[in-house]
């Protein structure tokens, strides 16, 4: 029969009202819950009546899966989650946090750190809108981006993900948002979801808030500043992305001041849904409410009321489903947890669901999956490396450029582990969740894209670790070094030495002690570089570029000229760290906004 909350010509309102009235609270906490794909099935969908799937890193259907295979996958979920008594849609999940990441083929477009320098939200905006397409070309209608940390410490494994040490920069770079949902109509009520169709998807501004700010940038650790600075730096994207009317936010694992976020009342609910006038919907990072209590996991019932509590509304379980449903049904019938609470939850997650067209468009076709790596985001995606590049020796002196390089040479020499290497010029979030090393997806390496650019007649010569015997005798006219980092994602990324890893050392001063040699550092955040300084000729900052290396190549031979200039502060040594742009002890190797430039040839 005819029921309100099924017609799209009602208003949104009127459709939450009417479904809220007709829901148990089974179907209420269901709606709450979000598990892995691996523990999904169209089964447990229907019989928990989850709201939620997502695919964890590196979480897919199959190795080098399809577009298809996906859609297959989350439509066999959603045909689950259609057949409940009331048919709410679920809503599938995944970190496209550089492109559709974990997906074999999607357009890796260069981390965080890398878009920061370009300082360019419109080049953000259209990142977002191809991310959307490839996400949706998969049957994805929801990402666990931007990530709006404010990265102030680069020993933290996640630096990378973090657009600068700026809040300004960061701020500009919630263009992410509108990228990837769409802008909101000039009459939207702030703070209001908005995911303008299906070629949209819905964002996630996390994690919030204070999580690049960590005590020696230790991951998930605590965040020790006044209230002043957390509202005046790390927030800094947030005020944004709610007016952009940003989706979802996802909590952060660290603490602020000693409180967990996850379980932080006055900043959750208080100040993102009261002060800020959020009205999308808060979802907890994987496992975040276990991590309340220590041991982790060691008082679930607890963990469920202090997150639950404190605000959030969709808890990224990931596993336990039975264990989440029992404790908050516990906990609600004992009046621990308010009928309030868990309506407020749920009439956030459906006006997320309503409004981006879930109810009306719940299952995925094969139409979208062209956009997935399409050439036309490729060259997106290229030029986007080119704009990330900062170029930060170019010869001894001014007068004296090494850089552009001439295509035409007798030969040359391109050596590092990380010349032709796509995992490791991808870095963390790519394929799986740490990252890989080889040949891991489609693109371009640096070394194709430096066979691509020079002339015909050059020789080029690819040793990964050459020795000086090897490289005497050959008379190059030039080598480019290409090293750096080792993919890291997370924990596994948190440093106290930020060295460059061996080989890279070894290779950058054999080289360089008898070739004219360009630097091309792979890294996820500024490194020890100062001890090489003087032996390298030039140095190039690429980051972590993706798959469009050829992007790489086009500045080097001069096709375009350097414009990068560094979002993030380069120091001298580690002791002198933190050290940001504005510090009293500010004494850089590199300061921000450094970069030389060299002209189009
Ligand atoms: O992938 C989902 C979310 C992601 O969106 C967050 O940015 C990130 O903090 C995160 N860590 C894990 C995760 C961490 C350790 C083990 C297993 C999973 C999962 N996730």
């Amino acid at each position: 029969e005819y029921m309100k909350y099924k017609d799209p010509n009602k208003p949104l309102g009127r459709r939450i009202k009417d479904l809220m009235s007709r829901m148990t609270l089974e179907e209420k906490i269901g709606q709450m819950i979000q598990i892995d794909r691996t523990v999904a099935t169209p089964e447990a969908m229907k019989k928990y009546y989850i709201g939620s799937v997502l695919s964890g890193g590196g979480s897919v259907p199959k190795k080098e899966a399809s577009a298809e295979n996906w859609i297959d996958m989350i439509n066999g979920f959603q045909k689950g989650s259609l057949s409940t008594r009331l048919g709410i849609p679920m809503i599938y999940g995944i970190d496209a946090v550089h492109g559709n990441n974990n997906v074999y083929k999607a357009t890796i477009f260069p981390h965080n750190v890398g878009l920061g320098v370009t300082r360019d939200p419109q080049l953000i905006k259209k990142i977002g809108a191809a991310t959307a397409l490839e996400a949706r070309a998969t049957g994805i209608p929801y990402v666990f981006a931007p990530c709006l940390a404010i990265c102030r410490d680069p020993r933290w494994g996640r630096c990378y993900e973090s657009y600068s040490e700026d809040p300004n920069i960061v701020r500009a770079m919630s263009e992410m948002v509108p990228g990837l949902q769409g802008d909101v109509p000039s009459n939207g009520r702030l703070g209001v979801p908005f995911v303008a169709n299906k070629q949209k998807v819905a964002a996630c501004a996390k994690h919030y808030v204070g999580d690049g700010g960590t005590v020696k940038g230790i991951n998930e650790n605590n965040t020790i500043i006044d209230r002043h600075g957390l509202l005046s730096i790390h927030m800094a994207g947030y005020y944004n992305s709610i007016i952009k009317g940003v989706a979802t936010v996802m909590v952060s694992y660290s603490s602020w001041n000693g409180l967990r976020m996850h379980g932080n009342r006055e900043m959750v609910t208080g100040f993102l849904k009261g002060t800020l006038r959020f009205r999308g919907f808060v979802i907890s990072d994987w496992a975040g409410i276990d991590k309340l209590t220590y041991p982790w996991h060691a008082n679930y019932t607890y963990s469920i009321l202090e997150g639950v509590n404190a605000g959030i509304d969709m808890v990224m379980l990931p596993y336990n489903t039975t264990e989440f449903i029992d404790g908050l049904t516990y906990l609600v019938k004992n009046n621990f947890v308010s009928m309030s609470r868990i309506d407020d939850a749920v009439k956030r997650i459906l006006r997320v669901k309503f409004q981006m067209g879930l109810f009306e468009n719940p299952l995925a076709d094969y139409s979208m999956v062209k956009y997935l790596g399409s050439a036309e985001h490729r060259e997106l995606a290229r030029e986007a490396v080119r704009r990330s590049l900062v170029l930060l020796k170019n010869g001894a002196n001014a007068d004296e450029p090494v850089l552009p390089l001439p295509k035409k040479a007798s030969s040359i020499l391109v050596a590092g582990i990380h010349a032709n290497n796509m995992g490791y010029q991808c870095g963390g979030w790519t394929i799986t969740w740490q990252g890989l090393s080889g040949n891991t997806t489609i693109g371009t390496t640096i070394l194709s894209a430096i066979e691509n650019t020079v002339d015909p007649e050059t020789k080029v010569v690819f040793k990964e670790n050459p020795d000086a015997e090897f490289i005497k005798p050959n008379n190059f006219s030039y080598a480019i070094v290409v090293v750096g980092e080792t993919p890291y994602a997370e924990g596994s990324g948190d440093t106290l030495n930020l060295t460059i890893p061996a080989p890279g050392p070894d290779t950058m001063t054999t080289v360089c002690a008898t070739v004219k040699c360009v630097v091309v550092l792979l890294t996820g955040r500024p490194v020890v570089i100062q001890p090489y300084l003087a032996q390298v000729d030039a140095l190039v900052a690429a980051w972590l570029p993706g798959t469009e290396g050829q992007g790489v190549a086009d500045v080097l031979f001069g096709d375009y000229g350097f414009t990068g200039k560094l979002a993030r502060t380069w120091f001298k040594t580690v002791d002198q760290l933190p050290m940001n742009v504005g510090d009293s002890h500010y004494d850089p190797l590199f300061p921000f906004g450094f970069g030389l430039t060299t002209e189009p040839t």
